[in-house]
């Protein structure tokens, strides 16, 4: 009856006393996360058929945050029929401009992810949530509407790969860090349609921000979900966060549960890393990379928009000018006014950054911090496709937010080691 943790949240959320790898279930599903991208084009689905339901008007969280606040007619449109759908349905946790935020940084913060649910999202970054021992994974708009309409998907139970972390990070080296090594070693398919499941003592030593870098960017490998056990760390993250107060459950993975690969990592060896174009799994030590002219930095995000990645960077940039053009773009309402509260905000206005009002804004090329052809960016996202923040002849190089920011006072990629 050996499972994974992964394979125990499925059993539980399609009733069942044992799953295994490849068998298809149908799943409750607990919270769907809707943005203003792939939620407009779900709702005009359900409409084409007559169907104007929503399965739980407490179990669906809206924000908008791609195109937020809207950047021209298009957007506004979606933002539109996203506004104009929530309200009607009456949805609890609709979290308008001036609240809203980057989803995946929002409904953690704001204490929508219970540890043992299912939640899946319009947005593949939707495996973020697996930090918090939860299953989640994002979906595109057809299941969307399916799953907003019934609160049900079905699901091929994927099989789990671990990944031993052990060791101490590094002065200077950070999970972002971790997670470029580890999509360096697997491949962008490396993990494709498995469930990466995060182990191991350097994990102790994370917090809840930095261990949400690492599921983040799961799907970088392909994942289905990321996910890292419950400890002391989520339960204090999770105390008097949480809106739905009734006790969850936490699940652990048998010691004789089945993994198709077990990956073992020294974090103590691990370097301040760079992804080069144009590939998540690019990713080098800084010391093979240090000294490219880079043009724009960027520290947001949902893989490092969060509070503790502005004073990671403010702790670098205080006394310092920047020597290209930096945007700061916290990802929630909250990290942004905890960040100017904490006096960050100085730091990053001497310095010269500019700072923005929390969007997915120029992570997608979006708008606000677009690359013209021939530029460089080091930043703090995720991806660092062909095109991904503007002309197809741009560049994004991935790093920590404190390899962004040595990078934005040199106006080369730097070595962050050096200002710490
Ligand atoms: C626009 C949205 C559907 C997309 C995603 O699913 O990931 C975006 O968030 C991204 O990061 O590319
Ligand atoms: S911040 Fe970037 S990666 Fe995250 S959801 Fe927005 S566009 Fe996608």
């Amino acid at each position: 009856m050996a499972m994974t943790i992964t394979e125990k949240i499925f059993a539980r959320a399609s009733g069942q006393a044992k799953v295994t790898p490849g068998q298809l279930v149908d799943a409750n599903i607990d919270v769907v996360m809707c943005h203003d991208v792939t939620t407009p084009p779900a709702i005009s689905m359900l409409a084409e058929r007559g169907i104007d339901r929503v399965f739980d008007p407490e179990k669906i969280v809206v924000t908008p945050d791609h195109f937020q606040p809207p950047k021209d007619v298009k957007s506004a449109e979606l933002h539109k029929r996203l506004d104009d759908w929530a309200k009607r349905h009456k949805i609890k946790y609709y979290y308008k401009l001036g609240r809203a935020g980057v989803c995946h940084a929002l409904l953690p913060e704001q204490g929508h992810i219970r540890p043992g649910e299912v939640i899946v999202g319009g947005d593949s970054h939707t495996c973020t949530y697996g930090a918090l021992a939860a299953f989640s994974t994002g979906i595109g708009s057809t299941d969307l509407a399916a799953s907003i309409a019934t609160g049900k998907l079905w699901f091929r139970v994927p099989a789990s790969m671990k990944f031993v972390l052990n060791g101490s990070l590094p002065h200077g080296v950070y999970s972002k860090d971790v997670m470029l090594t580890v999509i360096a070693r697997i491949g962008t398919d490396g993990a494709l349609y498995r469930a990466m499941e995060f182990v191991g003592p350097a994990l102790a030593e994370m917090s809840m921000e930095a261990r949400m870098t690492i599921t983040n960017m799961g799907i970088e490998a392909g994942a289905k979900n990321a996910i890292i056990g419950f400890d002391e760390v989520t339960r204090e993250y999770l105390d008097g966060r949480l809106k739905d107060t009734s006790e969850y459950t936490v699940f652990e993975s048998d010691d004789d549960a089945t993994y198709t690969v077990v990956e073992e990592f020294d974090c103590s060896k691990i370097e301040p890393t760079v992804a080069l174009p144009h590939l998540p799994s690019g990713g080098v030590a800084i010391g093979d990379c240090a000294g490219m002219e880079m043009d724009q930095a960027y520290i947001g995000s949902c893989t490092n928009g969060r509070i503790e990645d502005y004073r990671i960077a403010a702790g670098i940039l205080k006394g310092k000018e920047v020597a290209i053009r930096t945007l700061i773009v916290p990802a929630t309402p909250e990290v942004w006014k905890q960040a100017k509260d904490e006096g960050l905000f100085d730091v990053f206005y001497d310095a010269g950054c500019v700072i923005s009002a929390p969007t997915c804004g120029a992570c997608l090329g979006g708008f606000m911090g677009v690359l013209a052809a021939g530029e460089k960016c080091i930043s703090t996202t995720n991806r660092n496709f062909v095109g991904r923040m503007g002309s197809p002849k741009s560049e994004v190089y991935l790093a920590s937010p404190a390899t962004v920011a040595a990078s934005a006072v040199e106006g080369r990629l730097a070595d962050p080691r050096k200002y710490l």
